[in-house]
């Protein structure tokens, strides 16, 4: 098995991306360095690390980057597997491709509305639209849900898998969004499997003091970028 004694991880605090690679190592009892970084003055670590994206999260193993959060996740579960590290991706060659269809799905289409709620839209009318485009997504995960796990508590096979820490990256700022819209984004009456999910995977011990559960320190945050310049999401956003 290969040494964890040298993994480093640049992130930020409120991205999705950068909580689900840091939801895995917590799983996989990993330890790490976590570098914070500044998205508005990114380090010349960062910036040599991810030259093509210079995005978060990258993760350094033995000095050598990893980069995109969905590759991140699955290089930690390729390289630290075995009996002591619980696997997030299927050992089946199928059900592996499934989760990967529905971490692909949630980045596609969770990912874009996540961001029209809270950075791109510029009227009530449009956040609504990106609140419905997101509840859509939901649904449709919702019974993804049901097909996939037939009644047991996550996504992955015996526990957290894929496309939980995928789609549980996101839950902290779902906290910031059920504030702004006055009612949960995860609509227990619209979808009350993953209402339930939600509570299990915000209290999992690997999620604990990981995925942000303050929304007005998140909506605080979102103000600073708003009020900012930053090229942070127009670069990569299809809406
Ligand atoms: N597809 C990428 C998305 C990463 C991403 O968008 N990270 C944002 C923070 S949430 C970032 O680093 N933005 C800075 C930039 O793009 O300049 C992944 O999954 O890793």
């Amino acid at each position: 098995m290969a040494g964890s004694g040298e993994l480093k991880l640049l992130g930020a605090w409120t991205s999705p991306f950068v909580i689900r690679v840091r939801v895995v190592l917590n799983l996989k009892s990993l330890p790490y360095e976590y570098v914070e970084e500044n998205l508005a003055s990114k380090s010349a670590l960062l910036l040599g690390s991810n030259p093509v994206r210079k995005s978060v999260p990258v993760l350094l193993h033995g000095g050598r980057p990893v980069n995109e959060s969905q590759v991140i996740v699955q290089y930690i579960d390729e390289v630290w597997s075995g009996a002591d590290r619980p696997s997030v991706l299927p050992s089946d060659s199928y059900e592996r491709a499934v989760a990967r269809f529905w971490a692909a799905y949630v980045d596609d289409k969770v990912g874009p509305a996540w961001l029209a709620i809270l950075f791109l839209s510029k009227t009530e009318e449009e956040r609504a639209e990106g609140v419905e485009r997101a509840v859509a997504a939901l649904e449709t995960l919702e019974g993804a849900f049901a097909d996939c796990t037939k009644g047991k508590p996550f996504f992955g096979v015996d526990g957290i898998g894929f496309v939980d820490v995928v789609l549980g990256g996101y839950l902290g700022w779902f906290t910031a969004i059920d504030k702004l819209i006055g009612r949960r984004l995860i609509d227990p009456a619209r979808t009350p499997l993953l209402a339930a999910w939600e509570q299990r995977f915000r209290t999992a011990e690997a999620a604990k003091g990981v995925v942000p559960n303050d929304a007005d320190k998140l909506l605080a945050f979102r103000e600073t970028l708003l009020g900012a310049p930053l090229d942070i999401f127009q670069n990569r956003v299809t809406l």
